[in-house]
């Protein structure tokens, strides 16, 4: 019996599954207690991930060796749609933060449209509280299941939110432009991530039709009181972490894009993650690499009538792993900010 929380992290051999292993490492109230994989269970996390050499971890194991009956918490990075018959099984008591797409859209006939089958644990969904934590504390802290947002959309969602809630902009008139580094593809091997393939250049992929809209209009329609359908078109580009998105917004009444840089940095003053930045600031996703950190900035469009709003976030951090411990700190009673202060590495 350990004095600290029990966790174990599902997919620890993946991307979000290794930072969740290397942030966990200095949370003060976490005892890491399993870890598992698929094609590398039987091995270690220094086998999967070098930079774990000498730091003493379990071995990566399948999730059917896992013992549950010591298991306090659980984040589960697996693939979405591998995640819904692993979590159904759980024990009752075990608190989880899912980090795949599996519990984020309330409605089992949207999921089944996005993800092309039907829900299979319906009852979960129902319970699953979507957490983008600084606008779900409250929800989050009661929750036994967080659904954790995507990277696209909580970089996307956090500075537009706000501005759907106070009504400054136009909910038919939102493009998002988005950015992702490779990473965010995940691990597993496939033709499109080769070097070749994604270095010197990059592209946009899912053009009009890409899955994470769903999450977009849920979180949008919430916010505006009536539903949205904005426009949102990833792209690839030749980095290992870091996004960004570029929004451009008609702001509606007297609304400036001065008014709208009051409105984001009165929502999210004393907030220790997200970083209102000076108007007219070009946020860079190298200042947030590694950290839990978002950097939002606001311009006028020379277009008349016209605001740009840009967010950065590391994807595998606030997009992911940073992010899922943000909620399981709030899940916890825990202060929000343990293991997750870290500012930027750079230069
Ligand atoms: N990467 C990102 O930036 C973000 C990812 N996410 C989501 O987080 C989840 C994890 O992503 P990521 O870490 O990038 O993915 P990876 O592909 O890097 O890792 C997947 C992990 O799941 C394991 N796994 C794969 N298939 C199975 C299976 N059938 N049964 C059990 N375990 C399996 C893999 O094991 P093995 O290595 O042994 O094959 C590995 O540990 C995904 O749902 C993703 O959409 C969310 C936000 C951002
Ligand atoms: C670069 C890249 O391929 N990104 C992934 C999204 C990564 C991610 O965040 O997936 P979830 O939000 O669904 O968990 C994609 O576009 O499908």
């Amino acid at each position: 019996m350990s004095a600290k929380t029990d966790v174990a992290i599902l997919g620890a051999s993946g991307y979000t599954g290794a930072e969740l292993v290397r942030m966990l490492l200095g949370h003060p109230n976490v005892r890491i207690a399993a870890l598992t994989a698929d094609r590398k269970a039987g091995t270690t996390m220094a086998d999967a991930f070098p930079q774990f050499y000498g730091v003493d971890l379990p071995r990566l194991v399948t999730i059917a060796e896992v013992d549950w009956s010591g298991i306090d918490a659980v984040f589960c990075a697996l693939p979405h749609a591998t995640t819904q018959a692993v979590l159904k099984g759980l024990p009752e008591r075990i608190k989880i933060v899912d980090l795949s797409a599996d519990f984020r859209l309330s409605d089992p006939a949207a999921y089944e449209y996005w993800y092309g089958a039907p829900h299979q644990a319906v009852e979960l969904q129902k319970e699953a509280v979507y957490g983008i934590t600084e606008f779900a504390r409250d929800r989050v802290a009661k929750a036994r299941l967080v659904a954790n947002p995507g990277c696209y959309t909580t970089c996307s969602q956090l500075p537009v939110i706000p501005l759907l809630e106070a009504k400054a902009v136009d909910p038919d008139e939102i493009v998002v432009d988005a950015k992702s580094g490779v990473t965010g593809a995940g691990r597993s091997l496939k033709e499109s991530n080769l070097f070749t393939e994604v270095s010197e250049g990059f592209h946009a992929y899912g053009v009009g039709h890409h899955r994470h809209m769903a999450e977009l209009e849920e979180g949008f329609s919430r916010a505006a009181g009536r539903p949205v359908i904005p426009s949102f078109t990833p792209h690839l580009v030749p980095m290992n972490r870091g996004m960004l998105a570029t929004v451009y917004l008609k702001p509606v009444g007297d609304h400036t894009p001065q008014s709208l840089h009051e409105i984001l940095a009165t929502r999210f003053a004393g907030e220790p993650f997200v970083h209102v930045l000076p108007f007219g600031t070009v946020p860079q996703t190298r200042h947030v690499r590694g950290t839990n950190r978002a950097h939002i900035s606001v311009f006028a469009d020379r277009r008349p009538g016209r605001a740009i709003v840009m967010c950065v976030i590391d994807n595998l951090v606030k997009g992911a792993s940073g992010q899922a411990i943000q909620n399981l700190n709030v899940m916890m009673g825990w202060p929000e900010t343990t293991a997750l202060e870290a500012v930027g590495f750079f230069p």
